[in-house]
């Protein structure tokens, strides 16, 4: 009986000290992170810094960001979400984590994964990456793709026509994305997805809407390299298939794309980059394929977020609809004089709707995050920052903050014109430097001239031909989104009609 009750004690006691064991592993760091880490007084929700799991799990819920606008709200320009993660929301910052000199390194996600101009660590490589793509994504290079824009734009607009005559609601979220992933697959592969063709999504690109939403997952279980392990071992093999499907169908249209010799010279994203075959900034056939997949993700899904975005917020603005409709039908008298150079210069109010889309609805909803190598610290925005901290500035919370913009949650695109500079007008205090879309730096986005390019030609034509008359009751408040990394859109569908 005795020893019966000695073991029971001392199991006992192991639970005891086991358990107590568990609760200093997580108080210990949760004490640390509030009154001694180097963080401590940068303002920001004490609960993710003790628990930083609802960081996480507020990105795999698509929370993150709209959460991160209200504590910017709440705490001012700069914000620890976590115990080594702080978002910024100042032009400073922009320049102290993505400028030129500071240019510091990118938060990485899939380390396997072959490298492309936008995942490559090494400076060098992403410089040489760079110099192969650039002359493409320079305004001339942007110009010359307009015959491939022409044609999707041409079948775009056939197809709202149908739906104009029919007078039934257009799904424009849909119609944008099959425009642009025809548009950018045409440009890396030579073939598009028969998107506009077909009138639905094609599976490959389905597949990567799909892998935004495990991103945070992936990035919560990468902290925990035990758990990393785990996961991998217990992911479904139908998910590792799925992916593996994915990667061999890109590499498939890529190949197909580089032996077809009709394409030699068109000039497209895949013949930039076979240009500088035995040049000294020759890609791998490898890197080539990582490239073109890449471009398609970054260049596709951004352009229609944008559209899709304008076109919602005028259908809310009846003021800057009819002022827009107005000015491109005044500027131009038929549909083929509107091409890329014309709208650069004839069509202002045009370019002030689209930046003030950029700023109230920016493609990427939150930040793409850099972070301090180890061994290093930084000064951010007047914060010293340790090392393995990650940074960025953030999009929607910067450029809806009533800190940097007059009636921030209003889409006015006056605010952008030259006028709203003039000390008398309510923006004069407007912090437009701080909307970057595109974001600064070494990195920041190569295909910006050819986007803004290519959605100034879209929507001017599609207000020159069409009527936007209204949302469908149910789109009211489609901006209301969550976001995994991009925004999880809604239809849009609008009534349309083609003009009297
Ligand atoms: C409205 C449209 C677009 C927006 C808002 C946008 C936004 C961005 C942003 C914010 C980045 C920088 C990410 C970072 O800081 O690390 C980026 C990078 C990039 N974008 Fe875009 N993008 C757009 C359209 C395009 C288009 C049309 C293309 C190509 C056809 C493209 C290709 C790329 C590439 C390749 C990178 C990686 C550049 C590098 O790391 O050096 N983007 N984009």
């Amino acid at each position: 009986m005795a020893s019966m009750f000695n073991e029971m004690s001392s199991a006992g006691v192991y639970a005891a000290v086991v358990a107590i064991l568990l609760l200093l592993s997580l108080a210990l760091p949760a004490v640390y992170n509030l009154y001694f880490h180097p963080l401590r007084a940068v303002p920001g929700p004490r609960s993710w810094v003790i628990f930083p799991l609802l960081r996480h799990y507020a990105a795999i819920a698509g929370t993150l960001d709209e959460q991160s606008r209200r504590f910017h709200v709440k705490y001012g320009d700069v914000v620890r979400t976590h115990p080594n993660e702080l978002s910024f929301t100042t032009t400073a910052a922009w320049k102290d984590i993505y400028g030129p000199v500071a240019n510091l390194p990118k938060v990485m996600v899939y380390d396997e994964e072959a490298r492309n101009v936008f995942n490559a660590e090494d400076n060098a490589v992403h410089g040489r990456m760079r110099r192969v793509l650039n002359p493409i994504f320079s305004e001339r290079g942007a110009r010359s793709l307009e015959p491939t824009v022409k044609h999707y734009a041409d079948k775009l607009f056939a197809k709202l026509a149908v739906y104009a005559k029919e007078d039934r609601y257009v799904d424009m979220t849909m119609h944008w994305n099959l425009t642009t992933f025809d548009i950018i697959g045409k440009l890396a592969f030579g073939e598009d997805f028969d998107g506009l063709a077909n009138g639905r999504i094609h599976p490959w690109v389905k597949n990567i809407f799909d892998t935004f939403k495990i991103l945070p997952i992936i990035i919560a279980v990468s902290e925990y390299p035990l758990l990393m392990r785990l996961m991998k071992a217990l992911m479904p093999r139908s998910v590792a298939e799925s992916r593996e499907a994915h990667v061999a169908q890109s590499h498939d249209k890529a190949r197909r794309r580089m032996r077809n010799e009709s394409l030699k010279d068109s000039g497209d994203f895949m013949d930039t980059m076979m240009r500088a075959q035995g040049t000294e900034d020759e890609l791998s056939v490898g890197e080539i394929m990582a490239n073109s997949n890449i471009l398609i993700i970054a260049g596709s899904e951004t352009s229609a977020t944008a559209l899709s975005g304008i076109v919602y917020w005028l259908l809310r603005s009846p003021g800057a609809l009819a002022r827009v409709t107005q000015e491109v039908r005044q500027a131009f008298e038929r549909d083929d004089e509107i091409t890329m150079a014309s709208t650069a210069q004839k069509v202002p109010y045009l370019l002030a709707c689209i930046q003030e889309g950029l700023r109230i609805y920016p493609p990427g909803a939150g930040s793409i995050q850099r972070y301090v190598p180890s061994n290093e610290t930084r000064v951010v925005d007047g914060i010293v920052v340790p090392a393995r901290t990650k940074l960025g500035v953030h999009h929607s919370a910067a450029y809806t903050s009533s800190r940097h913009f007059h009636r921030p949650l209003e889409y006015i695109p006056d605010r952008w014109l030259p006028a709203a500079s003039e000390v008398n007008s309510p923006f004069h205090g407007d912090n437009r430097a701080l909307v970057q879309p595109f974001s600064v730096g070494a990195r920041n986005c190569i295909g910006q001239t050819f986007a803004r390019n290519e959605m100034r030609y879209l929507l001017a034509r599609l207000v020159f031909r069409f009527d936007l008359l209204s949302l469908a009751p149910e789109c009211a408040a489609w901006h209301e989104q969550r976001s995994f990394v991009i925004w999880e859109k809604s239809p849009l569908m609008v009534r349309l009609r083609e003009r009297q």
